[in-house]
């Protein structure tokens, strides 16, 4: 589609009408940056549509691996972005930067779920990091899935290619992992991959850690990577010596000059994905940049890697989704598939926080997957924790995540058919009351823990909140239950239509030239027990080789 210059300046500007004109709060509406001034990587300014053998919509944390893999293997590859290329910015790279970047808004957008009624009305915040690594750019926890995780995955699919075995594969090649503690490198960890994870350790503070999981008759485990799912620990970390390792950075950045054959378009939105619905074939994508509008063709295959909101989002706007939902925006149905941004789950998080003294931790990240209410099981965690302390003010906050909600799904949907408009979502935290029972468990879990004498030896830890007075920890919970940022499932993986997205291969079931490989794509049930980040780039690879295999 080519457009006159001026065509496509009305067309830019009714967008943006649009935009502020539609009757959802002023707070949904998406904040993506289009500016004239070009900020690194390619911006789409050619009068060129673009031609592919792929395309990738979205530069997250999947999309930016998916992208350099595939030009790796020699294809023609296109990665279609909305935020812009921040990789040499140091706010990105540096740890001590992380908090004051939460602080600006121009980096993400700021997504506003509904009003949860069961935490008093409360509207909490969802993130979506709005650069190159998207949401890569994040608290730097690096954990593997566990065996059983994997599990559940070759249980949803029937697919054994997702046994721990084959994909611990993947994990070895994303991973360049070390550990400063003096144990023998796990055989589950790879050592030459892009992304550089480090697990502190001292042997101070790690007797330390070891003894207070002994008073408490828990286990202590080198390494949660694999196949222990239970006890306390030391989290890999992708900060070391304080610098970021992302996919942004450690798979694009440097492969963007590298292969002529991978273009890389920033602060550039796709808006629809042009659906033939006889053939059941994608013909092409449309997306705006401060440019005007534009299309993109694949030859191939289009890779949809826009993240837990925006790629079931983008699906039902393009009309694929349920169809009661599209057409109550007037939105032709393509292709019906009912899970379409459907299984949304998130682990939640409460904290406890001291103010401490004679207590430091440097890099250490201690942790601990345990089951609150009964010690010693070895099996059935129910609550992830891990300590964070803030060196500079002394104040440590321990943040518990539900690793067993029982709360049914929340939902991303849409609040119309404007593409720059954020989507609806709807989230559960503590509908189910046995999950704000398994955090006020955690809460006192915590408590066991601080009070432990080789702790109370060790540091002295006074608490702030919810204060040692605090009668009600439930109310607590309730009013301070927040986003893990953990999302997953909107585009789930399974067998068929009728219960899932995608297929064990990626591909949207029905539709025969486009996939999905982001957080969106596990399975619905699954929950992370840590953070998924680190098996979000192991999809990422497998998509990738599985993409190769098919096209080499
Ligand atoms: C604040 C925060 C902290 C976190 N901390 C951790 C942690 O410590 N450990 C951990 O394991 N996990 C953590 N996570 C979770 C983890 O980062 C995510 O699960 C993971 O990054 C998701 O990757 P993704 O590829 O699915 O999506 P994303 O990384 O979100 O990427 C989606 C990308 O698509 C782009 N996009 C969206 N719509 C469009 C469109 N229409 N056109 C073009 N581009 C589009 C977005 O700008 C974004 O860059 C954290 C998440 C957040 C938000």
């Amino acid at each position: 589609m080519k457009l006159s210059p001026k065509t496509r300046k009305i067309l830019l500007l009714t967008a943006f009408l649009i935009t502020v004109a539609v009757c959802v709060p002023a707070t949904a509406l998406i904040t993506y940056r289009i500016s004239t001034s070009a900020s690194g990587s390619t911006q789409a300014s050619s009068k060129e549509d673009i031609v592919a053998d792929f395309i990738i919509i979205g530069g997250g944390s999947a999309g930016c691996i998916v992208a350099a893999r595939l030009a790796e293997y020699g294809f023609e590859t296109v990665l279609i972005s909305s935020g812009a290329n921040d990789t040499l910015n140091p706010m990105m790279r540096e740890k001590r930067a992380y908090s004051q970047l939460f602080r600006m808004p121009q980096f993400k957008h700021y997504l506003f779920p509904e009003p949860s009624l069961n935490l008093n009305g409360r509207v909490l915040n969802t993130i979506v990091q709005n650069t190159l690594g998207g949401n890569g750019v994040n608290g730097g926890g690096m954990e593997q899935m566990m065996r059983n995780d994997w599990t559940y995955f070759v249980n949803v699919t029937n697919d054994q290619s997702y046994h721990h075995q084959n994909m611990s594969a993947y994990y070895k090649m994303v991973e360049n992992f070390t550990s400063t503690a003096s144990i023998s490198p796990s055989e589950n960890h790879g050592h030459s991959g892009p992304i550089i994870i480090t697990q502190y350790y001292d042997t101070k503070f790690g007797n330390v850690w070891k003894s207070v999981a002994q008073e408490l008759s828990e286990t202590y485990s080198d390494d949660l990577a694999g196949l222990s799912d239970y006890g306390f620990s030391f989290e890999g970390s992708a900060f070391t010596n304080g610098l970021r390792s992302w996919s942004g950075d450690a798979y694009l950045s440097s492969t963007m000059s590298k292969y002529s054959n991978l273009k890389v378009i920033t602060e550039a939105t796709v808006t629809k994905l042009e659906i033939n619905e006889k053939t059941k074939h994608v013909d092409s994508v449309l997306f705006v940049t401060s440019n005007g509008l534009f299309k993109g063709t694949a030859r191939k295959e289009y890779i949809l890697s826009a993240g837990v909101f925006f790629s079931p989002h983008l699906l039902m706007l393009s009309g694929i989704g349920d169809s009661d939902i599209l057409r109550q925006h007037n939105i032709t149905v393509k292709h019906e598939l009912k899970q379409v941004g459907k299984n949304l789950v998130d682990n939640g998080v409460v904290t406890v926080e001291y103010d401490t003294k004679n207590f430091s931790l440097g890099d250490l990240k201690p942790v601990g997957l345990i089951n609150s209410q009964s010690t010693t099981t070895n099996t059935n965690p129910d609550i992830f924790f891990i300590l964070k302390l803030d060196e500079q003010t002394k104040r440590l906050t321990v943040l518990i995540l539900n690793i067993s909600p029982k709360s049914p799904a929340g939902y991303v949907s849409l609040h119309n058919s404007n593409p720059l408009v954020s989507p609806k979502i709807n989230l559960t935290y503590l509908k189910d009351e046995r999950d704000t029972k398994t955090f006020v468990n955690g809460i006192e879990y915590i408590r066991r823990i601080m009070s432990t004498s080789v702790m109370k030896q060790y540091a002295t830890f006074n608490e702030t909140q919810p204060g040692p007075n605090s009668v009600n920890l439930s109310t607590y919970v309730i009013n301070t239950v927040s986003t893990a940022q953990h999302f997953l499932g909107t585009c789930s993986m399974g067998k068929n239509e009728q219960t899932s997205v995608v297929d064990s291969h990626f591909k949207v079931h029905g539709i025969d030239n486009l996939r999905i490989v982001d957080a969106s794509i596990f399975p619905a049930g699954f929950i992370s027990k840590s953070g998924p980040c680190l098996t979000v780039y192991a999809l990422a690879e497998k998509a990738a080789r599985t993409l190769q295999q098919m096209y080499s």
